[in-house]
């Protein structure tokens, strides 16, 4: 696979303080990378640098072999998802997908067809005409999904996308989102701080600390081979601890 993002001892300080210190790594085209940590690692600074909203301190961003660390949100391409969806409530499911079509020159033309063309194989065409607040969080996430893959970005970044969903359609989404990322073709990189989503996502998962990354590999490398204590207790053990409590769960019944 070929290298989409390369990123380069990507530095960013608050006040003096480094909260991202000297990341190095790589996405690969087609790739479902998981950055995986706990709350005030540095997920959310990393993904607001990755896409163009937060300057960093010092580093390189290469995206398909192009130096985009200097360039604006909107020339990197790049989509994104956040937990929230943030649809436009007064428009149907067709025109939330279709508004950011028709503004760029290049999609304007054929906006309408690709808005449906997109959300039919995302599987919501049966309700283009449906206002958010008819759907269901899992088909509200389905449409800001759709929306931004309308677009054909070179990369999708997803901060949570699932964390608001209730326990069953996040089951759903996650399955979903596989499916998803397969039929478009598309570079994920998706954050949580959720282990089981990471495993049961991505193609390799990037675990951080405060400001570092700790391992980055396949989800079963991470499981057999941990890198360090960090690695063991935030990942293995943390993992082998649910589906322990689960099988006594299972016992009892
Ligand atoms: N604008 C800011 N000014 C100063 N410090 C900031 C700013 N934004 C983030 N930080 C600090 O940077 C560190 C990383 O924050 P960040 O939000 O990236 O973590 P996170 O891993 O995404 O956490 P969470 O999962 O809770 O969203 C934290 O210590 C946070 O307090």
């Amino acid at each position: 696979m070929a290298e989409k993002l390369i990123v380069k001892n990507l530095v960013k300080e608050y006040e003096g303080e480094q909260v991202l210190k000297s990341l190095s790594f790589v996405v690969k085209e087609g790739e479902f990378l998981s950055v995986l940590g706990p709350s005030g690692c540095g997920k959310t600074t990393l993904l607001r640098i990755l896409i163009g909203l937060e300057s960093q301190t010092g580093g390189k961003i290469l995206l398909d072999g192009k130096d985009i660390s200097k360039l604006p949100a909107s020339q990197r391409g790049m989509g994104i998802i956040f937990q929230n969806y943030a649809l436009f409530p007064n428009m149907t499911v067709l025109e939330n997908v279709e508004y950011a079509l028709k503004i760029r020159p290049e999609t304007k033309t054929d906006a309408t067809q690709r808005a449906k063309r997109t959300l039919d194989m995302i599987g919501m065409s049966d309700q283009l005409k449906k206002r958010p607040h008819h759907l269901s969080g899992g088909q509200q996430q389905r449409v800001a999904i759709a929306r931004t893959l309308a677009l054909n970005p070179s990369i999708v970044l997803l901060d949570e996308p699932i964390s608001a969903l209730d326990v069953e359609n996040k089951e759903i989404m996650k399955r979903e989102l596989k499916d998803i990322q397969k039929k478009f073709h598309s570079t994920m990189i998706y954050i949580t701080h959720d282990q089981e989503e990471a495993f049961f996502l991505s193609d390799r998962i990037m675990v951080m600390s405060t400001g570092t990354i700790e391992q980055l590999a396949t989800p079963l490398e991470i499981y057999n081979n941990p890198a360090n204590e960090y690695i063991q207790s935030f990942v293995v053990s943390h993992l082998n601890q649910k589906y322990e409590s689960l099988s006594k769960c299972i016992g009892r019944l």
